[in-house]
Parts: structure tokens; C-alpha cells; sequence
């Protein structure tokens, strides 16, 4: 399976409108080179442009799902979309969409973990609450989003749905890039499950973005990875080989369940 990350650069003298056209032109000049397109989080306005999150809000449907549908639909590939900020029932959500080849939507997943403390999209967003699993030809994906990537338990819950690789689209900082591929070769290696994580460039209200998209194999080897400006990354994955490692080197299979559990005495 192809894959090809686009690591675009979120500059603020873009208009969304533009930015828009230009990631479709993007993902449609993928046709023939790759199976799996893979957006960044928040790449319409910038996971960090909180001021600008209420007034770039869409529903489902709206115009980023739509203009990302035939963009998939044009490439004849599947896309994951990266996220945009999802407007439904008065809340706000960071809505990634995996949309299937012929562009219809074959799943959407709200952010669980939500970054910013007591600021930002911690407090300006509603979090998520259900795991998401996608079944592509040959390959199980499970999808997290930026901040997730810290929380492991949300990985291996996906692994318990079945994933056999990771997405995860982000905005992250430039600041902590060290934590960010750490962390995406620990959720494969931990997983014996391939990540393909795919950040944005540039800087954006203030905060410089790391870039340095990967993907990593179930081994903890990295395939590709970006550089820290606008690039498209690709990476040509084997599903055989989620089993292979799996079945050589059968970790998971020694999990002890419950032993987390703190004991009161
Ligand atoms: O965890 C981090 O360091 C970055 C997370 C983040 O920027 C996000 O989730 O938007």
C-alpha cells in the first residue's frame, strides 16, 4: 500500500478558501502515486488559530468535507482528510474524516483528548468519545489526532478493535518535535502497528510547527520522514508485515490485563 503524507504549511496569509483549492490540487496530483492520502490536523485555519475557530466552523457535509470528497474521488484514493473544526448541536469538535475512493465518508473521529490545559481547544471544543477503526483494503487503520499520540491507551484500545497502523494527523509544535517522533516510533513499536503521522509546516498564530511527518513500521523503523517545510512524504507499507512481527515477536500476546489497577488497602 502507497501512502503519501502532505505536510502542508498553514500560513496565515493564505485564505482558508485558497488553502482549500490548493490541498484538493494537491491531493488529486497523488492519482496513480498513492493508495492512502494523509492531510494534517486543523490545516484549514491551523490548530492554533483558536480565534478563528468559531467563525471557520462547518458541519458535516460542509465545504472542507466536500471539497476533500471529490478531491478523493478525483484521485480515485482513500483520504484520510486530516481535521477541521466540526460545528454540531452548539458544540464544537476537531472532526478528522476518512473519506473512501469513490469520496463517500467511510468514518469520522472526534479528537478525545484535547490540548491546551485550561485554554485553547481544551476549553473551546467538545471532546470526542468513541474509537474509531476503518477497514482498508488489507490494512486496519485506527485513527487518533495530535495530542492522542500521548496517551497510549487510546492505541491499544484500537488495537483491541483491530488496527493494524495508526493515523494521526496533527499541529505540532516546534518546541516539543523530540516528543513527536519519540512518541509515533513508542506507539508502533509498543503496537507491532505501522503510524503514519502527518504535521503541518510553517507558523501560525505565533506557534512554529515542527513538520517532521513520519511513518514508522511495526518494528519501530522509520520509513520516511519529513523535513521541517511544506513536502509530501511517501512510504510504501506491507500489511503482511503487522502480522510477521506480531507473530515472531508476539508481545502482545503477554499482555496482563487489570494489572494497572491501583489496589486499595
Ligand atoms: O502534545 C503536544 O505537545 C502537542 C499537542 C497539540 O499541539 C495538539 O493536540 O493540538
Amino acid at each position: 500500500m502507497r501512502a503519501s503524507l502532505i505536510q502542508i504549511a498553514v500560513d496565515p496569509d493564505e485564505p482558508v478558501d485558497a488553502r482549500r483549492t490548493r490541498v484538493g490540487r494537491l491531493v488529486r496530483e497523488e492519482s496513480g502515486r498513492a493508495d492512502l492520502v494523509v492531510l494534517p490536523e486543523l490545516w484549514p485555519m491551523g490548530a492554533f488559530a483558536y480565534e478563528s475557530f468559531a467563525a471557520e466552523a462547518e458541519p458535516l457535509n460542509g465545504p472542507t468535507h466536500r471539497a476533500m470528497a471529490a478531491a478523493a474521488r478525483d484521485a480515485g484514493v482513500w483520504l484520510h482528510a486530516g481535521s477541521f473544526v466540526e460545528a454540531e448541536g452548539g458544540a464544537l469538535y476537531n472532526t478528522s474524516l476518512v473519506l473512501s475512493p469513490d469520496g463517500e465518508l467511510a468514518a469520522s473521529y472526534r479528537k478525545i483528548h484535547r490540548f491546551g490545559f485550561d485554554k485553547g481547544e481544551a476549553v473551546m471544543m467538545a471532546a470526542g468519545e468513541d474509537l474509531v477503526t476503518v477497514d482498508l483494503p488489507h490494512l486496519t487503520v485506527g485513527v487518533g489526532t495530535c495530542y492522542d499520540l500521548r496517551f497510549p491507551e487510546l492505541f491499544r484500545g484500537l488495537v483491541d478493535a483491530g488496527a493494524q497502523a495508526f493515523v494521526v494527523p496533527a499541529g505540532w509544535p516546534a518546541r516539543r518535535r523530540a516528543h513527536w517522533s519519540l512518541l509515533a516510533r513508542a506507539r508502533a513499536v509498543e503496537n507491532q502497528a505501522y503510524v503514519l503521522a502527518c504535521g503541518t509546516a510553517g507558523t501560525h498564530a505565533g506557534v512554529e510547527q515542527a513538520g517532521h511527518s513520519i511513518v514508522v513500521d511495526p518494528w519501530g523503523e522509520t520509513l520516511a520522514e519529513a523535513g521541517p517545510d511544506e513536502e509530501i512524504l511517501r512510504a510504501v507499507l506491507d500489511p503482511a508485515k503487522v502480522t510477521t512481527t506480531r507473530e515472531q515477536f508476539p508481545a502482545l500476546k503477554d499482555r496482563v490485563l487489570g494489572v494497572a489497577t491501583p489496589k486499595r488497602g
